[in-house]
């Protein structure tokens, strides 16, 4: 992701790298002017004032240009990176979402962008430091060798023993980023679980106490990435006064060099020392963005493409589903076997059984939303494969047991829809007096469960799709309500050629489905004769 971000920058780069030399081309030209015209002067002359003070104002500007250019290119950048990965997450498919997590994918799209953003911001201080540090080197090569090769050494053990003290730096960053997922499966609970939590003390003492250990943790590691950091900054930073030191030491008791050279080195080694720190303090912020980017990476979203487009190969008129021996296995434990069936189009099917029978399941697979491990899922006579999936999942609505609200309200091309048309569905979910429809959104889903199911039905039929799935979506209906779903609801879709498949325990209304479906012990079967009848009459005592 990162190094086809960087392709596309290279324009970008280059101008950086150019600008960063012209940066330092200007405080080398700086240096140079006060070793050879202010540590030469001998008395007053205006014009070599007037000299000084234009090459700082050009210094400035330079040095102010270059930054905000780096700082631009480092927000893109991130900008960039951040629209990568949500655009990835979306192209994802849901059970790998599933299985990697919430709380690791949230804790990535905060702290992880956050952290690589911070890099990004101090890479300005990293590459003019870098730039400028072996641009002043060359200077100083040539103001004086012997001090060069004293330098060299000096800074050369510095850095050494600063190596180690980086090490200790991205050992404890990864220590504490290590608890950003567990922090955020917490923050979960603490603001999803609010309501049981009140009620239940003794569960919220836990769950704090949950909470309070991996805080600690995380509070103890970033405690000693800070003193390494800090260690490392000071010792740094006392180095370099010790070589300006030493520098004039050894000019004047060794004669290595003459006065003037001398205080030109020192003065060079003091400029050097805010690149240097910007280089070091740049350091342990570029760590963390490392371990940031190695758990963006371990996410393993699909690869990035650009755009929501769906081809259209499939038969908008289509006249089948049909499952031809499909298998499935979530583990050892539970998995659908030797799926046959068939859904027409424009038939109500009802699907019953038992807690844990995988009705759910089956309905993932339906939408496409889990791949079976063997078998075919065809669409009149077309296989559904990964090329024409999405082509496949854009004739289906769904709504699941744990159901999620958008407020946008589009149609099928993500378009609005006219005013008479969502007036006619607000009133015939009986929601019209609660909720309106302003500048295509949802004036308001702030209401009763029954109510928001009712508006998730009202999304599903704006996108005028051809097969409704529905999981138990009646449960939380009133009686009076669930007759008109069953009732008029059902039958004037089924009426428009939509495909209803519903998970329905309500055997009062079992005589509004075509057919009736029973998952069982891993298996989904057709009820007939007999068998549908007594469903009809007690569907507890069917799927017992
Ligand atoms: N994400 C998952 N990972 C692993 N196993 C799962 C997962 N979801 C469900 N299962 C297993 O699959 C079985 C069937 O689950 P499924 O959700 O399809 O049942 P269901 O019939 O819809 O149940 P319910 O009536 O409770 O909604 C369960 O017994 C469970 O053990």
């Amino acid at each position: 992701m990162i190094k086809n971000l960087l392709k596309k920058s290279i324009p970008h780069l280059i101008k950086i790298v150019i600008l960063t030399l012209i940066y330092s081309g200007l405080g080398i030209a700086t240096l140079s002017f006060i070793n050879s015209k202010i540590l030469t002067i001998t008395k007053f002359d205006l014009s070599v004032i007037l000299q000084f003070i234009t090459l700082l104002l050009v210094f400035l500007s330079a040095s102010i240009y270059a930054n905000i250019t780096l700082a631009k290119f480092g927000h893109n950048l991130v900008y960039n990176m951040r629209k990568e990965l949500v655009k990835r997450l979306l192209d994802t498919p849901s059970y790998q979402i599933e299985l990697i997590g919430k709380a690791k994918i949230i804790a990535s799209l905060n702290n992880d962008i956050r952290s690589i953003s911070f890099a990004f911001m101090s890479a300005p201080g990293l590459i003019q430091g870098l730039v400028f540090i072996i641009a002043v080197s060359i200077y100083l090569l040539v103001i004086s060798p012997k001090l060069f090769v004293f330098i060299f050494i000096w800074i050369g053990v510095t850095l050494s023993v600063g190596t180690y003290f980086m090490s200790k730096i991205h050992h404890y960053f990864k220590l504490a980023r290590a608890s950003d997922d567990a922090l955020q499966a917490s923050f979960e609970d603490s603001v999803e679980g609010h309501k049981e939590l009140m009620l239940n003390r003794a569960r919220a003492e836990l769950s704090f106490a949950e909470f309070d250990v991996v805080a600690q943790q995380k509070k103890y590691n970033l405690i000693r990435a800070d003193i390494y950091h800090s260690i490392s900054d000071n010792w740094s930073n006392i180095m370099l006064l010790g070589l300006v030191g030493m520098c004039i030491f050894l000019s004047i008791s060794l004669e290595w060099a003459s006065m003037q050279t001398a205080v030109t080195v020192g003065l060079t080694i003091l400029f050097l020392r805010g690149s240097l720190n910007a280089l070091v303090s740049s350091i342990p912020t570029m760590l963390a963005a490392k371990i940031s980017f190695e758990k963006i990476m371990a996410l393993n979203f699909v690869d990035f493409s650009d755009g929501f487009d769906v081809q259209n190969s499939l038969n908008n008129d289509w006249k089948s589903i049909k499952f031809q021996d499909i298998n499935f296995k979530y583990n050892d434990k539970f998995g659908l076997k030797n799926l046959n069936l068939e859904l027409k189009r424009g038939e109500i099917v009802f699907l019953i059984g038992k807690n844990g029978s995988g009705k759910s399941t089956f309905c993932n697979l339906l939408c496409g939303l889990l791949q079976p491990s063997s078998g075919k899922i065809m669409l009149d006579d077309t296989e559904i494969s990964h090329k024409n999936l999405r082509d496949y999942q854009s004739k289906i609505s769904a709504i699941f047991s744990e159901f999620y609200l958008f407020s946008q309200v589009i149609d099928n091309q993500g378009k609005s829809l006219s005013e008479d048309e969502v007036k006619d569905l607000l009133v015939l979910l009986d929601i019209d007096e609660k909720v309106s429809v302003i500048d295509g959104k949802l004036s308001t889903t702030s209401l009763s469960q029954g109510q928001r199911k009712r508006l998730s039905l009202f999304l599903a039929l704006c996108e005028r799709r051809s097969l409704l799935v529905l999981d138990e979506w009646a449960a939380d209906q009133d009686p009076v309500f669930k007759r008109v779903f069953y009732r008029e609801i059902l039958p004037l879709l089924k009426s428009r050629g939509i495909t209803i498949l519903a998970i329905s325990h309500d055997d009062n209304y079992f005589d509004v489905a075509e057919r009736i479906i029973l998952a069982k012990d891993g298996y989904i079967r057709e009820l007939k004769g007999d068998e549908r009848e007594i469903a009809s009459r007690d569907a507890v005592e069917k799927i017992s």
